[in-house]
């Protein structure tokens, strides 16, 4: 029989494994630390845009992770960098605004490269927002700091216990956990210290939902992301992407129509008239590609994602336009969403 102290221990610990948890985690990292692949693969669904090029995410894209017990939003950062453009700044104003206001953040670390430069700048920002000095002088953390070591398909088991020893080493991580995006392996772990690391609280989106994005702006990143794919080695940064107007079919035009539609006749499809903007008329052909071989290539491999994010079959209607200089135009950068 346990004591009457015992059993209350024994409820208490029972409510606190029921308690639905729910919260916001920065993910954050150097460019091409693969923060998108990581929240793609946590959420099931191709939400943040990917691409082998660094920087290629531009904004905080939040997809919202719900389990049994737990509701996670996470927020995709642009790479921080140092700024070399109006855009670049207004990247780091971005990553500033994720990283205020949330439960937790996500340190990114590429097993496949040791620790440089770039995530000890990641650090000691990290430190200015989110640490405590004690009086000793040591730091307390006021939100978890969490590890992830990405990639680690990359390297072999004696290499990936070196990298996190020195992981280990660099800062006071509250957890550090190991995880491949790409091979799938060790998803679950990153989930469960990803939920233990969120306060107690309410779910706040409905379950089947995926993104805080609307369906125009998903739309977007991914036509952008699907360019900088089928681009290998032109244009990373001068390209913009806005969905001007998605028109979904009229549902009542057969009920209204006198004539009943023939068995065979195809169903209407949605459009979605998107806009390509570059920065210079020389760079439109390189977009269009010869005989439009890149246009062609980017609608049928969006065909099926965006079919399921208008949630009917849909014709991808895309326009190259310039928009001279954007990079650098503050009103140009306002109208293309930055
Ligand atoms: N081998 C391996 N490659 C990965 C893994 N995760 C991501 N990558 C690759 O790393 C590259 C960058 O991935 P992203 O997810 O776009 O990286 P990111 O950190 O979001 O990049 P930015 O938007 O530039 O900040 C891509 O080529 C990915 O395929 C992984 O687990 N293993």
């Amino acid at each position: 029989m346990p004591h009457d102290g015992e059993a209350d221990v024994a409820l208490e610990w029972c409510l606190m494994q029921d308690a639905y948890r729910s919260g916001f985690i920065a993910v954050v990292g150097r460019p091409n630390v693969g923060k998108s692949t990581l929240i793609n693969a946590l959420i099931g669904s191709h939400i943040a845009i990917t691409s082998s090029r660094p920087e290629t995410t531009r904004k905080a894209i939040r997809g919202v992770l719900t389990t049994d017990n737990a509701q996670i939003v996470l927020v995709d950062t642009p790479g921080i960098h140092r700024p070399r453009t109006l855009l670049g700044q207004r990247l780091n104003d971005i990553v500033d605004d994720s990283l205020s206001d949330v439960d937790a953040v996500a340190f990114l670390l590429p097993a496949d490269q040791p620790i440089g430069p770039g995530d000890k700048r990641i650090l000691s920002r990290l430190r200015s927002d989110f640490a405590r000095k004690n009086d000793d002088g040591s730091l307390t953390w006021k939100v978890p700091l969490i590890a992830v070591v990405t990639k680690i398909d990359e390297l072999d088991h004696a290499a990936l216990v070196d990298k996190l020893i020195a992981i280990n080493e660099f800062a006071a991580f509250s957890d550090i956990v190991p995880v491949s995006a790409l091979e799938k392996d060790n998803l679950d772990e990153v989930k469960q210290v990803f939920i233990e690391a969120m306060p107690e609280g309410p779910q706040m989106y409905p379950e089947d939902q995926i993104s805080e994005e609307s369906p125009s702006e998903t739309i977007a990143e991914l036509v952008r992301g699907a360019f900088l794919e089928e681009l290998t080695d032109e244009l990373p940064h001068s390209l913009a992407v806005v969905v001007d107007a998605i028109e979904y079919p009229d549902e009542d035009e057969d009920a209204d129509s006198d004539e009943p539609r023939a068995a065979n006749a195809p169903k209407p499809k949605a459009q979605v008239h998107v806009s390509v903007y570059v920065e210079r008329d020389s760079q439109k052909p390189i977009i269009i590609g010869r005989k439009a071989e890149h246009l062609v290539r980017v609608k049928k491999k969006l065909r099926t994602p965006i079919n399921r994010i208008v949630g009917c079959k849909a014709n991808l209607d895309m326009h190259v336009k310039v928009a001279k200089e954007w990079q650098s135009d503050p009103k140009k950068l306002e109208r293309l969403g930055f």
